[in-house]
């Protein structure tokens, strides 16, 4: 997809959240959160361990229904996690969640497939995330035999691949180099520019830095930084 189709199929897609809140047991995790990310905005979430972020993105990718209050796109409600996909929501998961048994390709070229991509295009979009990533000489090996690092890339490979009007990432960078750091760093930062809405959890300030804004989670409530 072009620069300009992306944008285009981004549309006027809004990620809004309003009077977010989610409680397990008796613990309120996140306590009325509030935010809007338009499409072409990169916005780090930072904060302590056990802050709430991976609960804030598991609920914005569909994947964890929040106690109370709304998450749309666009105006529409999320739905569950398959219904976001289809509608264009890609997932970074932490820790990757990678098929090991299969190749970095197939790893990337399998949910397209799943998708509805034809072959021909699904193939074209893997290799070039995979090139985009530094993955293009190790496309053909197992995932099970690559580094914690190199699969990393793969996740975030995969979901490129999936050409998404929103990228959620949940501490993408972990486990990485500080080359390899930016150079993902800089991918997200690519796909806002060029018209999707990218939402990264992280602890690292300076990967935070590098997004257009950034939102702090602490004690269930967020404070927006800049
Ligand atoms: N399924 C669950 N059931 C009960 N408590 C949970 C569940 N998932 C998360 N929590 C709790 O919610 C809080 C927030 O967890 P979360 O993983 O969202 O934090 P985080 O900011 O992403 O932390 P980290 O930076 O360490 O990954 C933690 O206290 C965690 O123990």
């Amino acid at each position: 997809m072009t620069t300009s189709t992306r944008s285009e199929a981004a549309g006027n897609g809004a990620v809004e959240v309003r009077d977010l809140c989610v409680r397990f047991g008796e613990r309120l995790v996140l306590d009325r959160l509030g935010f809007r990310a338009a499409p072409g905005e990169f916005v780090a979430i930072t904060g302590p361990s056990g802050a709430g972020k991976s609960t804030l993105i598991w609920v914005l990718a569909g994947a964890l229904a929040p106690t109370s209050g709304s998450v749309t796109y666009g105006g529409a409600p999320i739905g569950d996690r398959a219904t976001a996909a289809r509608a264009g929501i890609a997932l970074i998961a932490q820790g990757n969640a990678l098929s090991t048994p299969l190749t970095a390709l197939e790893n990337v070229v399998v949910p397209q497939l799943a998708a509805g991509v034809a072959a021909r295009d699904a193939r074209s979009r893997a290799d070039e995330a995979l090139a985009a990533v530094g993955l293009a000489s190790a496309r053909t090996q197992l995932v099970e035999e690559l580094s914690g690092g190199q699969q990393q890339r793969v996740a975030v490979a995969r979901a490129l691949a999936a050409q998404p009007r929103v990228l959620l990432a949940d501490e993408p960078t972990s486990d990485l180099d500080a080359e390899t750091r930016e150079a993902i760093t800089a991918l997200l930062a690519a796909h806002a520019r060029a018209g999707g809405a990218v939402i990264m959890a992280t602890h690292d300030a300076w990967c935070a830095e590098q997004a257009d804004r950034e939102l702090h989670l602490d004690a269930g409530a967020l404070t927006t930084i800049r």
